[in-house]
């Protein structure tokens, strides 16, 4: 490997420097010197064998490796080149997550705590985040994390935040639909969401409750009514239909699962789920029952979880690891990484439906783009799929913003 910078990236113990920082305090907490060998020892998720990020059991993409990788690199120069004249932490973003006690909440957590971009991690709930947080708190990795429990406490756990992801809500149970969540999720979403806007309004918002088809448009309703809606910055997290996908793909195909990458188009529930598979890369041929089983499968992921766990909720560590993929694209977009992509739930105009996931290019202002090219040359058997979405979403988009203006109506 090419000779790499002589900073040494460390986190929180005792730095191994090079000989010119050798006068430099040897435990500096958050004083981040990089260089590709502790890159890859330091970023869990990337496995220890990961020299260049392409790990995998890396939650990133291969390109995504790849861009990581290079803007590392150039920031591990960077830093060196600083470093000579003042410490600079290369962690930075604050990050707030709201339902970190909860099933995915306290995975998602841990998750985001090993991130080299987060300098501090909010962890919010109605209970029990106080012990969730004392215990994340204990790993060395350069996050402060604090907790902050109850109504009272949210504003507070809201200022100053980069991204705000949202898993609070209830799960379903066998024979439910994620419909049936909307009752109840609904308000959640509304209330936080409100909160958002009056305390950190620039922030990247990620809505993972369900029904994301319906509370994603709640979210934009909301944002619209206290005057800080930015379509850019609000998404629902669709991100795990992908990594099934892929995964499913990467074994019915036997294909190295680093590599493949399956864009998912739609919303967030059944058949509104809708995997492109002859947009697979690397390209693949399927059969037509290949095809069939395959989209249904990854159609009905979210269920096979539910009967599984039988009545103890829905898909929680596949659901935080997804997550933790799109927070990390999204602190890279902000970092200012011009080469993050995912497929995300968004304001679009790429159909007649306001609302439509679809891959999106992220940079420092949130969506940068709407990938249009995925919808370009469907088969016969994609474009019903498409066309036979359609009412399914829009209804659960109207059931969305029709409850947020009743709820203003009610006030
Ligand atoms: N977008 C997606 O792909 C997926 C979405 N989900 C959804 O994520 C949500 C959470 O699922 P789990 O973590 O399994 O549920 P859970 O019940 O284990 O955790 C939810 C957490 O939210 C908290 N909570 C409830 N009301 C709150 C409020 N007003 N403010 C803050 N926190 C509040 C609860 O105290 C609990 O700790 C569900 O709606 C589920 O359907 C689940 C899997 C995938
Ligand atoms: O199925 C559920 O209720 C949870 C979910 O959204 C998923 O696992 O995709």
């Amino acid at each position: 490997m090419a000779a790499t910078p002589a900073a040494t990236f460390s986190i929180g113990t005792t730095s191994s420097l090079g000989s010119k920082m050798s006068s430099l305090p040897q435990s500096k907490p958050c004083a981040l010197r990089l260089n590709q060998n502790s890159l890859k020892s330091f970023s869990g998720l990337k496995a220890a064998s990961s020299v260049n990020c392409e790990s995998e059991s890396s939650f990133l993409g291969k390109e995504s490796s790849a861009a990581l990788r290079g803007s590392f690199a150039q920031k591990a120069q960077k830093a060196d080149r600083r470093f000579q004249y003042n410490f600079q932490p290369r962690a930075s973003y604050k990050v707030a997550v709201l339902g970190a006690a909860g099933g995915i909440g306290q995975p998602l957590s841990l998750l985001i705590k090993m991130s080299p971009l987060v300098s501090d991690l909010h962890l919010y709930d109605i209970a029990n985040v106080k012990g969730v947080a004392a215990d994340l708190s204990h790993c060395n990795t350069p996050s402060k994390v604090r907790d902050f429990t109850g109504n009272s406490e949210l504003a507070n756990a809201l200022k100053g935040v980069n991204v705000v992801v949202i898993p609070a809500g209830v799960p379903r149970k066998p024979g439910m639909t994620r419909d049936d969540l909307f009752n109840i999720n609904a308000g959640i979403v509304k209330n936080l969401v409100e909160a958002v806007a009056d305390n950190c309004p620039d922030a990247f918002l990620h809505i993972i409750s369900n029904p994301v088809n319906s509370t994603v448009p709640i979210a934009a309703e909301v944002l619209k009514q206290k005057g800080v809606y930015d379509p850019k910055k609000l998404f629902g997290v669709s991100t795990l239909d992908v990594v099934r996908a892929n995964t499913f793909v990467a074994q019915q195909k036997n294909l190295k699962l680093i590599d493949v990458d399956v864009p998912v188009v739609g919303g967030h529930a059944g058949i509104t789920i809708l995997p492109l598979l002859s947009k697979t890369k690397p390209s693949v041929s399927f059969t037509d029952e290949e095809i069939q089983q395959l989209t249904v499968r990854i159609q009905n992921a979210g269920t096979e979880v539910v009967e599984a766990k039988a009545g103890a909720g829905s898909a929680t560590l596949s659901m935080a690891y997804a997550a933790a993929r799109f927070v990390e694209s999204s602190l890279r977009a902000l970092d200012g990484d011009g080469d993050v992509y995912e497929c995300s739930y968004v304001q679009s105009d790429l159909t007649e439906l306001p609302f439509f996931a679809s891959r999106i290019k992220l940079g420092r202002k949130g969506v940068e783009a709407i990938i249009s090219s995925d919808l370009q040359g469907l088969t016969e058997y994609e474009q019903k799929a498409l066309e036979a979405l359609k009412p399914e979403l829009k209804a659960s988009i109207e059931k969305g913003i029709s409850f947020a203006h009743k709820q203003t109506v009610a006030a």
